[in-house]
């Protein structure tokens, strides 16, 4: 038999498995383990996970996750007993933290390992779901599982649906959504996502959901130092860097919004690509002025790039 466990308030999953082989690998720390043939599936999201700045535990429980469907596919191989894999989510995180990257790298993953049938990637949020009149919700709901199957139904600010309280059409949306969990467990993945106060709100006020969703993954604001890691690593894939002044007036202007704003109002990663885009809109016009068309300068983000209003 195996299991799957959770410790909470480390956000970290624990797989408990009969096979001491297993948990030994399961807990050593060699990272070498998936470089085999076999663990191909692994190994075609490894390269778009490796481009994530930080998120170290997220990286590890998708592992974790691998790890653990892989050997029950094993045990099955060999006649073993399989618990029925529900893989449905909660993803508690601020905006900007890569929740719906990780929930659309997690779809092509179960893809790969013919655990979902497509691994397409719905996002849903409160409108989707909830219809303006009696019997239109559970139509709505239905309609929006239907498209979904096979793939991941990743549902943003996910308490929304609590909003209106009892006499809300939301409650129909969050019936009908876990009897459609339920129906097709084998070919769906449930992801509900959103701030972590509201999301722990949410499951309070509904206690029948938390065990239906196994998986509980936390995506920590990110550091100063990582939005600017973020930053250029985003630059990269486009084809641009930035000189060490125009990082240096980033990193100034990051630590001062962060201090202004705190972290509520702060969409971390999103904030960092709003950034990036103007600086690049920026540097356009700036070209154009200055008439300079070398592949050098083409590249290069310079601090009069970065304007900020503050
Ligand atoms: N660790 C990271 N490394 C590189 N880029 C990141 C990282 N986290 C987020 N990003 C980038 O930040 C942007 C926002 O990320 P994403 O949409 O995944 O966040 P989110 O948590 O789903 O946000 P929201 O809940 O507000 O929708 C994307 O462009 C994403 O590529």
């Amino acid at each position: 038999m195996s299991e799957l466990t959770m410790n909470k308030a480390k956000g970290q999953i624990n797989i408990v498995l009969n096979s001491k082989t297993v948990n030994h690998l399961v807990k050593d720390e060699r990272n070498d383990w998936f470089d085999g043939e076999e663990h191909q599936a692994l190994r075609n999201i490894q390269k778009e996970l490796d481009q994530l700045i930080g998120l170290d535990h997220v990286k590890k429980i998708v592992k974790e996750v691998y790890a653990w469907l892989y050997i029950n596919r094993m045990r099955k191989e060999n006649g073993l007993k399989v618990n029925r894999q529900a893989l449905h989510m909660i993803f508690k995180g601020n905006p900007g933290t890569g929740k719906t990257t990780v929930a659309r790298l997690l779809g092509k993953l179960f893809f790969e390992m013919n655990v979902l049938s497509k691994g397409h990637f719905i996002e849903a949020e409160r409108a989707d779901l909830v219809g303006e009149y009696i019997g239109h919700t559970a139509n709505k709901t239905r309609d929006l599982i239907k498209k979904a199957r096979g793939g991941i139904l990743f549902i943003d600010e996910a308490y929304s649906l609590a909003r209106g309280g009892e006499k809300d059409f939301g409650k129909e949306a969050i019936d009908t959504l876990v009897k459609g969990m339920e129906d097709y467990c084998d070919d769906l993945v449930v992801i509900l996502a959103g701030y972590p106060k509201e999301m722990d709100y949410f499951l309070s006020l509904n206690p029948g959901l938390p065990s239906r969703f196994p998986l509980t993954i936390e995506f920590p604001d990110y550091t100063v130092e990582e939005l600017v890691q973020i930053a250029k690593q985003m630059l990269r894939e486009r084809e641009y860097e930035m000189t060490p002044e125009a990082e240096r007036k980033l990193c100034v202007h990051l630590e001062g919004t962060l201090e202004a704003a705190g972290r509520l109002k702060f969409s971390n990663g999103r904030y960092v690509r709003n950034l990036i885009e103007k600086a690049i809109r920026k540097q356009a016009v700036r070209l154009l002025h200055e008439g300079r068309y070398d592949k050098k300068e083409l590249m290069t983000i310079r601090d009069r790039d970065f304007v900020f209003h503050t």
